[in-house]
């Protein structure tokens, strides 16, 4: 398996192949790409019109390499990222971001689960990502290290408005249509790298510097999205409770995770399709 650093460790030739492949391979050419987080598998299955790739058919795409912190997530349907065994850190989980752009992708929706640090949030509780922290990325496991390609995106970008308002305000308008205006919350998600959960002491250090939710992904793709022109959206599912607290009893595990998953894969079909057809809509209009 061929795991790169980053995003420039693969030539724009490289990205140029992919492309070229999976164009000859369908006549699809969305406009809205998905990527599913941790449980959200579910939300590939109601995509009308599917075709279906596995990732190690597609040249140049990264392998996954095993059940927990591969570096990639299997591609369910067109342009739609399944799950992952947990994509994280490692930069590679960004190379299909750039191929939706050079696909003519104009959006990214991007899901994932995390976990509650804002006392108000609940279990179930779905976040539209207003801004994020970028952890690793303060240490230097950033996804645009290296040279810069400038047919991709600047040298130096503007990160300060990485998700859309206009595409949240469209989430939380339909979430608000479909019922479930009560559980949708707003706010900032910080990356970890994992694989272990935060630490109590972790935990709070993450509540003092602002972070409303915890998870361990996401952020690279936003980063190289944005990067090279796309609107982003981003859904996190509360699906833990964070403990800021040491007399505090429950664990959190990953199976919990993917139960809470599978309890708002409903919701979150409904919200993500909807979604997808006013992005789609909104992208014809403009
Ligand atoms: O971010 P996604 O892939 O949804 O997964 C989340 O769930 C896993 C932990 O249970 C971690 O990988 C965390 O990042
Ligand atoms: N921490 C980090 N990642 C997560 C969590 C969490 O509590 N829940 C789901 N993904």
């Amino acid at each position: 398996v061929h795991v790169r650093v980053c995003s420039s460790c693969c030539s724009f030739e490289d990205y140029k192949l992919t492309t070229e492949w999976l164009m000859n391979q369908t006549s699809l050419r969305p406009k809205v790409a998905v990527i599913c987080g941790s449980g959200l598998g579910l939300l590939a299955d109601r995509v009308a019109n599917k075709q279906a790739f596995r990732y190690q058919d597609i040249p140049n795409f990264p392998v996954s390499t095993g059940e927990s912190h591969a570096p990639c997530r299997d591609m369910k349907a067109a342009w739609c990222l399944g799950p992952s065994r947990t994509r994280r850190v490692t930069p590679s989980v960004t190379f299909p971001v750039r191929i939706f752009k050079l696909m003519g992708v104009e959006s990214l929706l991007v899901t994932n689960a995390s976990g509650g640090i804002c006392p108000d949030f609940k279990v179930g509780d779905i976040m539209l990502i207003k801004d994020h922290i970028n952890l690793p990325g303060f240490a230097g496991q950033h996804p645009l290290c290296g040279p810069n390609d400038e047919r991709f995106g600047i040298r130096f970008p503007c990160m300060s408005d990485a998700y859309s308002k206009e595409l949240r305000a469209m989430a939380m308008d339909i979430g608000s249509e479909l019922g479930c205006g009560g559980f949708i919350r707003e706010g900032v998600y910080c990356m970890v790298s994992g694989p272990n959960f935060e630490t109590v002491a972790e935990a709070r250090m993450l509540h003092i510097l602002g972070c409303d939710s915890v998870g361990m992904s996401t952020i690279p793709e936003v980063t190289v999205a944005k990067h090279c022109g796309l609107r982003v959206l981003g859904l996190s599912l509360i699906t833990n409770k964070v403990s800021l607290d040491y007399s505090r009893e429950e664990k959190v595990n990953h199976e919990e995770v993917l139960e809470i998953g599978k309890m708002r894969a409903e919701v979150l079909q409904k919200l993500v399709t909807t979604l997808i057809s006013c992005c789609q809509q909104s992208i014809n209009t403009h």
